[in-house]
């Protein structure tokens, strides 16, 4: 049978995180480019019901009502959708809260589903014999029997059309197949006489089974209500110009958001005529400015902590201040990654509540900006780093290897806060006393380091300031202020010389290696656990009356760099020794130490991080294949070698649990419609689904990949998917909203953000900041949390928390 021809479809979204996997649905039976041509996502309340009669309606042909958060009675939650259906101009297919809407339009009652179901697979039945779509000769294969019939879907809800409610104008088309903990509930309805149809479930889930044969049935039906034309026209440039994301189907320029730079913007020139860019990298065929030197064998034996801190010695007493460390300290012995050893030569930061960029350099007065009003960090952030990167093209291989490691370029985190410039439609909380001093982003520019390779050899990678490279061009400064982008080459003959050095063991070493703390200091919880019990409950309860599919609900842990360490005597700490001891106790792939000494925060003085995060929140290759893998599922390991078999039952019984797999499965979902806002549609792809990973933890990840679309910038990328969809639940934004309440408006900081690199050539890598401790002067902090769903226990909750802090400091004696 053929495909039905592609009507212009537009998809109205109620701000849910599964809207953008509707489009998958079209890429299984459609090109990216006829989808991208026909298919468009547009906010709910993107426009009036006068607008869409008027201006949208007369250029479209069918419209496709989202899932989303709320009730279809709540007019906020709902918009025109009742209007849009009772005057039922084209063809309607809802899904879930649409579906819901349609039995609100035509009168039914919604009420609770009598069992709550989110992220679950349940077998539907098609009534017999077949109505609506289950009628369509897309759906229906000769000869099945009813049993046959019966497949399987995914389910996110809390409420359900009454089925004593259904007037006589609609009319049930399935039922899910009841269980003894689940009654039959109506899956789906459809108008006797107007061109609608509903569905319950998800057909657009990764685990729902015949989506596209639904999608199919309903094009087919809208082919008819048309007349069956021999093809539809494209949407016009106003309706695609809507799209909340827009995706570029072919080669397109990129597009630049109005930024400013410290100083005046930089003039525009178009890209042939620019001049050789900043760093020279427009040139970069080979690798002209990028410098390299290998040290094959030398210092192999050495510690790479010995290396970072003769580096740290060297530089603390160089000719210009240090303005931080940096130590990108990957640690799993499952999957190898590189370290990266720097000091920084500048820093930038950002502060929401004052939308200052300040631009720090060692030994001077920073000096700030404050964005204009037109623009936010992200899209000043993007452009930043823009103009210094080389763009992979689309048509440049996979390339492997150390290719997609770090070459210089950006290291730092975006906070958990700056979803406020991120999330479209976030309604930002009231601002608390202090945060005009909060580094709500923070990013570090390396122009040199020094690598240890996977397989234990030393390199150190620099980039060469373009006014050493070709004296024609004027090296424009984007940052003003005489800053410079890479280093000269007498900085790096210098560079060179002292690694030499370090490596081959004649640097003067000052000090004695750093020993590790002893112990963590005491973490406390800022609130009781009984506080974070009755949280649970007002999670649940949010998700019972349809708000929410899962929450992830946290809460911070504090202790005092003064304070008397765990059994030990009262001494200061230093942040440093103590990450020495994080890495050892809690290594993670993620692990990391960075420390801005001169930075000021709410807290104090001085900023240091100390990550063991083990999630990848984002990766993006040379390739341009975006990586993310979210983990969700989180159980205590016995300790490897005290009962390796005992351990290994308890990673099997997590991945097998059913509220586990549907925890992790509602984020997939959603990390796929992150994904699907700034890749090319029919790349994104789930190679692995809820595999076990075991390192401080029993964790289950999942694996979502896309090919980045040629019109979004890296920066852009990371801004759609933030922040990360395991530290707020599903739907997105409205689940953010309710966390703001539930965590009592407390800031979550950099825990919960993104922390990480964006490497000059385009390849980027960032980790969900989680097990993580941030010291703040003489305050440090940890944050954890887990995903709370409608199955959710108070004290497994509780106790789950406590096994995230303990993976990062030991078991808090005394908490419960
Ligand atoms: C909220 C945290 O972790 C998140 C929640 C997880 C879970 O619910 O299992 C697992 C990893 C993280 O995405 C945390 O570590 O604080
Ligand atoms: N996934 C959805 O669209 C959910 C619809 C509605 N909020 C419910 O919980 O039932």
């Amino acid at each position: 049978m053929q495909r039905p021809v592609l009507p212009r479809t537009l998809i109205l979204d109620y701000y849910d995180s599964y809207t953008n996997n509707l489009l998958t649905l079209f890429t299984k039976l459609y090109s990216d480019a006829e989808v991208l041509e026909k298919v468009v996502v547009v906010k709910a309340d993107k426009y009036s019901w006068p607008e869409f009669q008027q201006n949208v309606l007369p250029n479209i042909d069918c419209v496709i009502l989202s899932p989303g958060p709320g009730r279809p009675d709540t007019p906020s939650d709902i918009g025109f959708a009742l209007d849009l259906l009772r005057s039922h101009p084209l063809p309607i297919l809802g899904v879930c809260l649409g579906h819901q809407a349609i039995a609100v339009a035509f009168g039914a009652k919604i009420i609770n589903t009598p069992s709550i179901t989110h992220g679950h697979v349940v077998p539907i039945s098609p009534v017999s014999p077949a109505k609506g779509l289950f009628a369509s000769p897309y759906w229906q294969t000769d000869g099945e029997s009813k049993e046959e019939q019966v497949f399987e879907v995914v389910v996110y809800n809390s409420l359900t059309a009454d089925p004593d409610t259904i007037p006589d104008e609609l009319e049930v088309t399935a039922w899910s197949v009841p269980s003894p903990t689940r009654p039959s509930t109506v899956q789906g309805l459809r108008h006797k006489k107007y061109p609608i149809w509903g569905v319950q479930y998800h057909p657009e889930s990764i685990s729902s089974t015949r989506g596209a044969d639904l999608l199919q049935a309903f094009l087919d039906e809208v082919n008819a209500y048309h007349s069956s034309p021999a093809s539809f026209p494209p949407l016009p440039a106003d309706i695609i110009s809507a799209c909340a994301y827009r995706v570029a189907a072919s080669s397109r320029p990129l597009s630049r958001s109005r930024t400013s730079s410290i100083l005046p913007t930089p003039p525009r020139t178009p890209s042939s005529s620019r001049p050789a860019s900043r760093l020279g990298y427009s040139r970069l065929t080979g690798s002209p400015n990028m410098l390299e030197k290998k040290f094959g064998d030398l210092g192999r034996q050495l510690k790479t902590q010995h290396v970072f801190e003769s580096l740290v010695n060297w530089s603390r007493k160089g000719k210009e201040k240090a303005i931080g460390e940096i130590w990108l300290d990957g640690q799993t012995p499952t999957r190898p990654t590189t370290s990266t050893l720097a000091t920084p030569s500048f820093l930038i930061t950002y502060c929401l509540a004052t939308r200052r960029v300040t631009l720090h350099r060692g030994g001077l007065t920073p000096s700030t900006l404050s964005l204009p009003e037109y623009t936010t960090f992200w899209d000043w952030f993007s452009e930043a780093h823009q103009s210094l990167t080389t763009l992979p093209t689309s048509t440049s291989s996979h390339r492997s290897g150390s290719s997609n490691g770090f070459k210089g370029g950006w290291v730092g985190y975006f906070g958990y806060e700056m979803k406020e410039e991120s999330l479209q439609g976030y309604r930002r909380r009231t601002r608390e006393d202090g945060e005009s001093k909060a580094v709500d982003a923070c990013w570090a520019w390396v122009d040199r380091f020094t690598e240890r390779t996977t397989n234990g050899e030393w390199i150190i990678r620099g980039m060469l300031d373009a006014h050493n490279e070709d004296d024609d061009v004027e090296a424009e400064d984007h940052f003003g202020q005489g800053q410079t982008f890479g280093v000269t080459r007498e900085g790096w003959s210098e560079y060179v010389e002292q690694v030499q050095c370090i490596l081959g063991g004649s640097a003067r070493s000052d000090n004695a290696p750093t020993v590790p703390s002893q112990s963590f200091p005491t973490f406390r919880p800022t609130a009781t656990g009984d506080n974070y019990r009755s949280k649970i409950d007002a999670c649940r309860e949010a998700i019972r009356q349809g708000e929410s599919y899962e929450l992830t609900l946290t809460t911070p842990f504090s202790a005092s760099m003064t304070g008397p360490p765990h059994g030990g005597d009262a001494e200061s700490l230093d942040p440093y020794a103590l990450y020495l001891r994080l890495r050892s106790f809690n290594p993670a792939y993620y692990s990391t130490y960075l420390h801005f000494p001169s930075l000021v925060t709410p807290r104090g003085n001085g900023l240091t991080v100390l990550s063991s995060s083990p999630e990848r929140f984002l990766k993006i290759d040379s390739g341009r294949r975006v990586e993310m893998m979210p983990i969700k599922g989180t159980r205590a390991r016995i300790k490897p070698g005290q009962c390796r078999r005992a351990d290994a039952r308890i990673g099997e019984e997590l991945r097998t649990d059913q509220k586990e797999r549907a925890e992790n499965l509602m984020i997939v979902d959603l990390i796929r419609s992150d994904l699907l806002s700034c890749c090319t549609p029919s790349t994104v792809t789930v190679p692995k689904l809820i595999a076990l990973e075991s390192y401080g933890v029993h964790n289950l990840v999942t694996t979502v990949q896309g090919i980045l679309a040629e019109n979004v910038s890296s920066v852009e990328a990371v801004r759609r998917c933030f922040p990360p969809g395991s530290m707020t639940g599903a739907p997105k934004l409205r689940s953010v909203q309710l966390l703001d309440d539930f965590e009592d408006r407390q800031r979550r900081g950099i825990y919960s953000g993104a922390l990480g690199y964006f490497s000059v050539d385009g390849v980027t890598d960032l980790s969900v900041v989680i097990r993580t401790i941030v010291v703040e002067g003489d305050q440090l902090s940890i944050g954890a949390g887990g995903a709370i769903t409608w199955l959710s226990d108070r004290d497994g909750e509780w106790a789950e928390v406590l096994t995230k802090v303990g993976s990062v400091v030991g078991k808090l004696e005394g908490v419960e």
